[in-house]
């Protein structure tokens, strides 16, 4: 039967990032999509305009009417907003027992600098939502900003990694698409490097919400986290590697 899987995020109206980015990366890699909307952004490659947060209850009732019908076997998280919307999405991960392969995408801010999760959240992402996940997915900046520690290179990801998982989630992966394009796992015993096939070079949109959906994705079809990320690794390589040069900002990358 068809695997199903849940993105919790944001919409992205240039359609790079976001809800849009995860169900064509879900549909691209075989499973059935399911959405939870947070909040809906006014954006496109430059720029976020605006963002309109939803009800935190709203959000919990789009988790739900999806949790009761069908079985969701892997969900990701992408922009949350807000701090009540955070609580929110972690009672409603623990109430519908979504957590078992839950990716965790630390989204704070957008490649064009726009604040996507309220400074006040930060804490109750770090302690209420990472907990649950098997694994997070924070981004160089990101990383930093949880971690507290400056990341110049490779080692300097790996001993953030070490500092997150103490945060509680079971696995750690570092991306470094602020850098060389090569990304470090921590399981709370060893590490994996994962390299890129080619850093390909340019700015480009929505890889951070591709990557994870595909990590969820290949988690909803039973694999293990160590294949699962290196399969969305070269998912994402590959829609990187096909980009369209369609705004004015960053490069569209391409399902
Ligand atoms: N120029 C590139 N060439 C090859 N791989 C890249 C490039 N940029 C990013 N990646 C890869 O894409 C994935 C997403 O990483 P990145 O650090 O860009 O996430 P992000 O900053 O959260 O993305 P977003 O732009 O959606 O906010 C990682 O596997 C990273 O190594
Ligand atoms: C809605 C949304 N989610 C995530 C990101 C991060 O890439 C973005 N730019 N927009």
């Amino acid at each position: 039967m068809m695997k199903v899987a849940m993105t919790i995020a944001g919409s992205d109206s240039i359609g790079g990032a976001g809800i849009q980015a995860d169900l064509k990366t879900f549909y691209a890699l075989g499973v059935h999509g399911t959405s939870a909307i947070t909040a809906v952004t006014a954006q496109n490659t430059a720029a976020v305009e605006g963002a309109y947060y939803l009800p935190p209850e709203f959000v919990g009732q789009q988790i739900e009417a999806v949790a009761k019908d069908v079985p969701v076997a892997a969900v990701k998280t992408g922009m949350l907003a807000s701090a009540d919307i955070v609580r929110e999405v972690a009672r409603r991960v623990k109430l519908h027992g979504l957590d078992a392969n839950l990716v965790v995408d630390p989204v704070l801010v957008s490649t064009s600098g726009h604040l996507l999760l309220d400074n006040d959240a930060v804490d109750v992402v770090k302690h209420e939502l990472i907990p649950l996940a098997l694994v997070i997915t924070p981004n160089i900046p990101e990383a930093e900003v949880l971690s507290g520690k400056k990341i110049k290179d490779i080692e300097n990801m790996k001993e953030a990694a070490y500092l997150l998982h103490k945060l509680g989630a079971r696995n750690v992966l570092v991306k470094g698409g602020h850098a060389n394009a090569v990304d470090v796992l921590f399981d709370g015993t060893e590490y994996r490097i994962y390299q890129p096939e080619v850093r390909v070079p340019g700015s480009f949109h929505g890889t951070g919400c591709t990557l994870s959906a595909a990590i969820a994705a290949e988690l909803a079809k039973g694999g293990n986290l160590v294949t699962a990320v290196e399969k969305a690794k070269s998912y994402v390589t590959g829609c990187i590697k096909n980009h369209l040069h369609l705004g004015q900002g960053a490069f569209m990358i391409k399902h």
